[in-house]
């Protein structure tokens, strides 16, 4: 079932090479002169050529010379340079929003560009764009906003959307992300501002599946929010009321769905940062019905799977060793629970027993250790609740510490949302695990949000450790040539490769068993070598391999099931008759490129 397949050691030069030789196709446009200038879609800025400006009515409206794509790409980078060096004396914050502001720009300017920088940059620019500061340009993005950017549904457009969805000027979407702004990384919620994290999770998209951003539609969905501070804020720029709830929050939803889909039959709607119980509730509602997935449910459950495998790995031991691993989750969420549900299915299918597949796992919320004892047990939590009294010692709502004293656990896995719950005492406690190589995935974003910091984590826990968090930290100097790595355990690994698969293949919907495939591509990625140093995943420079070999899992899994309808010329008999290496090389070619395309006007 595990296949590890090893990959060849130079992913990222290989990726490089399939996109050097891309001839741009043309590109057709409806419109002239300064219209074409002020469209990030289609502007070149300077770079436009001269029979270009002829034919498109830009002569006169651009200095003379024409500068190329690569001269375009250095000036950016300079200016980026010397935003880092005239800044490195300010705080953190001020820092991180400027890089931000200066890459907005170039987004609200010239997409291609914008997308070829960020994707050759992807690692210093993932930070930028997607967690941390996304978190940041959330909490300040009232006073932010100078332009739109994505669709706003709110819940005064009741009875509207169905017209409202044909006001996006794309006549072709592929992948939506949906936010509610209800619960933002850990940072709670934000109302209208929530909007940024469909947005950088879509420029994910288009870096790391190479997705059109042409094609790509952020949509929040405002039905009021419950944060005082910002219904106070007198620059909030959502609704002022407190969030629809019950069935009123659900006939919302309910239209939005059907707008999209009566529009883009074909599009993939991601479901982003919505508090749990509608998290759980919108997923039972629409995933037999549509093509959507939840990413903080499902996406997180693969990588972190992944990374749950690899442990074992680590240690030495074979992947039929992981039903004997035992893990603490610290945080019963949308994020929390997804994860349990995903290991606790592969427990099962590796022992071929459901009843006892759970025994290993303890799963703690902000009341501590969750047993069938709980007063008003979440149905959702329910099958991870212990029974009192299976460990000695452990009582309902036991607290952390006295549980990973008593259960000497493997793995300590937060999803939280609160920083710095990894406490000192808890982390030296951790040293008396019954591990090897004990792993702490502190995966609560934004970075103020982890449950510990790496450096805490090698300090008190251990060097021997595996450590992974959900925002980047550096690797950690231990002195004497030695590095404790640090694993990046992000859903970003999963989403994209779910969406693009889902869309190549032209899947009705996004099963268990889809999502299973990609979890299994990641898992398998990685060599022993790179597991025996830490590394449980792939360096995020590489993003475009892996999401083009977990695109290609998924297409195959939605072909097993009979759910791929094809995508484009390509029919499902096509797919079918795909080989695994041709599967990769069809969910390469359907890749966009940033490359500027000849400009067709059509009237
Ligand atoms: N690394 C990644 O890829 C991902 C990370 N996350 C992060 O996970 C966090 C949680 O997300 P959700 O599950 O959607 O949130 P949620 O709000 O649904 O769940 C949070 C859970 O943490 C529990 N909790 C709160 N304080 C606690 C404490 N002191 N001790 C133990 N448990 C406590 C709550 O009772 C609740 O069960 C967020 O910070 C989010 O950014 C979420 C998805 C993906
Ligand atoms: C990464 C992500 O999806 C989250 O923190 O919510
Ligand atoms: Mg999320």
């Amino acid at each position: 079932m595990w296949n590890l397949t090893r990959f060849a050691s130079s992913r990222l030069s290989r990726t490089r090479r399939l996109f050097s030789s891309v001839i741009p196709g043309p590109c057709i446009v409806h419109k002239r002169g300064t219209d074409i200038l002020h469209d990030p879609w289609f502007n070149k800025d300077t770079g436009f050529p001269l029979t270009e400006r002829d034919r498109l009515g830009l002569r006169g409206l651009l200095p003379p010379r024409v500068i190329s794509f690569e001269q375009q790409y250095d000036r950016f980078m300079e200016s980026y340079h010397s935003l880092e060096k005239n800044t490195k004396d300010q705080p953190d914050s001020v820092v991180a929003l400027a890089k931000w502001r200066i890459l907005n720009r170039l987004h609200d300017r010239n997409e291609t560009l914008y997308y070829r920088v960020l994707m050759d940059n992807i690692k210093d620019f993932a930070p930028i764009i997607y967690t941390p500061t996304v978190g940041l340009v959330c909490q300040n993005y009232s006073g932010l906003f100078r332009r739109p950017r994505g669709m706003y549904f709110s819940a005064k457009d009741k009875g509207e959307m169905m017209s409202m969805i044909y006001n996006w000027p794309a006549q072709h979407v592929d992948m939506i992300v949906l936010t509610d702004g209800s619960r933002i990384l850990g940072l709670g919620d934000l109302g209208v501002q929530g909007i940024g994290i469909p947005i950088g999770k879509l420029d994910m998209y288009v870096a790391a599946a190479g997705i059109n951003p042409q094609r790509v539609l952020p949509v929040m969905l405002d039905v009021g929010t419950n944060n005082q501070k910002l219904l106070e804020d007198r620059l909030y720029l959502g609704l002022r009321q407190p969030r629809l709830e019950g069935e009123e929050y659900l006939e919302i939803v309910d239209e939005f769905m059907e707008a999209v889909f009566t529009r883009w039959p074909k599009a993939i709607v991601q479901f982003e940062d919505f508090q749990m119980k509608w998290a759980f509730e919108t997923l039972d509602r629409y995933r037999k019905k549509f093509c959507m997935f939840n990413d903080d449910i499902q996406g997180t459950a693969g990588v972190a799977l992944a990374g749950l495998l690899g442990t074992v790995r680590a240690q030495g031991r074979t992947l039929a060793d992981f039903p004997d691993q035992r893990i603490v989750v610290v945080g019963a969420g949308s994020a929390g629970l997804g994860v349990l549900s995903m290991a606790v299915q592969a427990v099962a299918r590796m022992t071929g027993k459901n009843e006892t597949a759970a025994q290993n796992f303890f799963l703690l919320d902000k009341d501590g250790l969750i047993t069938k004892e709980r007063k008003n047990l979440d149905p959702a939590a329910a099958p991870f609740a212990k029974d009192p009294g299976q460990i000695v010692g452990l009582r309902e709502g036991a607290s952390l510490l006295e549980v990973v004293k008593k259960v000497k656990p493997d793995v300590l896995l937060g999803l939280s949302g609160v920083g710095g719950v990894f406490s000192e005492e808890l982390l030296k406690a951790l040293r008396e695990s019954g591990s090897t190589r004990p792993a702490i995935f502190a995966m609560s974003n934004p970075t103020m949000n982890a449950e510990c910091t790496a450096a805490d984590a090698f300090k008190h826990a251990g060097e021997n450790i595996v450590f992974a968090s959900g925002s980047p930290f550096e690797n950690v100097n231990l002195g004497n040539g030695k590095v404790g790595y640090v694993n990046q355990a992000n859903n970003m690994y999963l989403f994209p490769g779910i969406g693009l698969g889902s869309l190549v293949s032209g899947a009705r919907f996004i099963t268990d068993g889809m999502l299973q495939a990609a979890a299994e591509c990641l898992a398998s990625y990685m060599s022993d070598e790179e597991i025996q140093k830490g590394i449980l995943y792939p360096s995020i420079d590489s993003i475009r391999h892996i999401t083009a070999e977990v695109g290609a899992s998924v297409l195959r899994a939605a072909v097993a099931e009979e759910l791929a309808e094809g995508h484009g010329d390509v029919g499902p008999k096509e797919l079918a008759h795909m080989s695994k290496e041709e599967t990769v090389g069809y969910v390469f070619r359907n890749m966009w490129y940033p490359i500027y395309s000849p400009l067709v006007q059509e009237k």
